[in-house]
């Protein structure tokens, strides 16, 4: 029987992840995929919780820039992430995997409000608990939001799922000579400003001794083989 290195796991889900090679919003076989990738490791019994970004629809500081007030622009972006969350439990509902979304906004009529208790008790009944809205709060981040509610949810890693396969020493997406880490501190990815994470994340992540892994949620099989303990992505730790 294979055993999971983890029993419970916070996935990072980028939003830009999910156009895949589309220019905006949700490409459905991209979402499909990503579910199946999902699925593989809830079979294996691992707990699972996500909190999805909003890159795809709306980012607060590209609109910032262009003079709109920064925290009405970061609701917005908020916002956006309740509709991916939506789109990602209809697409779990398709591939067999039972969800429950819970918004740090309050969007009563469409989710249920972030209740902790009752985001545990989800996990532990073999449910995935899709974390909407962020951190609830301007000015931060979805990747923030994962470094709380992993710390939260006292998972046992959080896992950064995005459209490059690990942490390089610059973006690898601008600098094709950028070389990847297998592994690497809190400290040095703060210290080099590697972006690939903020650094309120980073630094909470840090604080609280919370294992950190990035990998290509489009490499197939690479979630299970981080799960599995394998060496996958970049691993962070203190
Ligand atoms: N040192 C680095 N190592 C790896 N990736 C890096 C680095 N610096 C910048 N990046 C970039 O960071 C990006 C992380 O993308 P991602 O879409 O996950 O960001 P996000 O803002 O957390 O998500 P969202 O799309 O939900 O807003 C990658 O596309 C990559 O090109
Ligand atoms: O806690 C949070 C989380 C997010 N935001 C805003 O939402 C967008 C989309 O989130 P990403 O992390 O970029 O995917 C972000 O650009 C912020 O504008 C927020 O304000 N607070």
């Amino acid at each position: 029987m294979t055993t999971a290195a983890y029993k419970r796991i916070l996935l990072k889900l980028s939003g830009e992840a999910l156009m895949g090679d589309d220019s905006y919003g949700i490409n459905r076989v991209v979402m499909e995929r990503i579910v199946a990738e999902i699925a593989e490791v809830s079979r294996l019994g691992v707990q699972v919780a996500v909190v999805i970004g909003g890159g795809n629809i709306f980012r607060g500081m590209t609109s910032a820039e262009d003079g709109m007030d920064r925290a009405t622009a970061d609701y917005m972006g908020m916002l956006a992430t309740v509709m991916n969350a939506l789109a990602l439990q209809d697409a779990m509902r398709r591939g067999g995997l039972v969800s429950r979304v819970q918004s740090a906004l309050r969007v009563d009529q469409v989710v249920e409000p972030y209740i902790r208790g009752k985001a545990i008790r989800y996990l532990e009944e073999g449910k995935v608990v899709i974390f909407a809205a962020g951190t609830g709060n301007p000015f931060f981040t979805t990747d923030t939001a994962a470094a709380l509610r992993g710390r939260e949810m006292n998972v046992d890693i959080v896992l950064k799922a995005t459209k490059v396969d690990g942490v390089y020493s610059t973006d690898p997406k601008k600098n094709p000579g950028a070389i990847r880490y297998e592994k690497l501190s809190f400290d040095a990815a703060i210290a080099q400003n590697l972006k690939v994470m903020d650094a309120t994340a980073l630094t909470l992540c840090r604080d609280h001794k919370l294992l950190l892994n990035v990998f290509s949620i489009f490499k197939p099989g690479a979630l299970r083989r981080v799960v599995l303990g394998e060496n996958e992505g970049t691993l962070v730790q203190v």
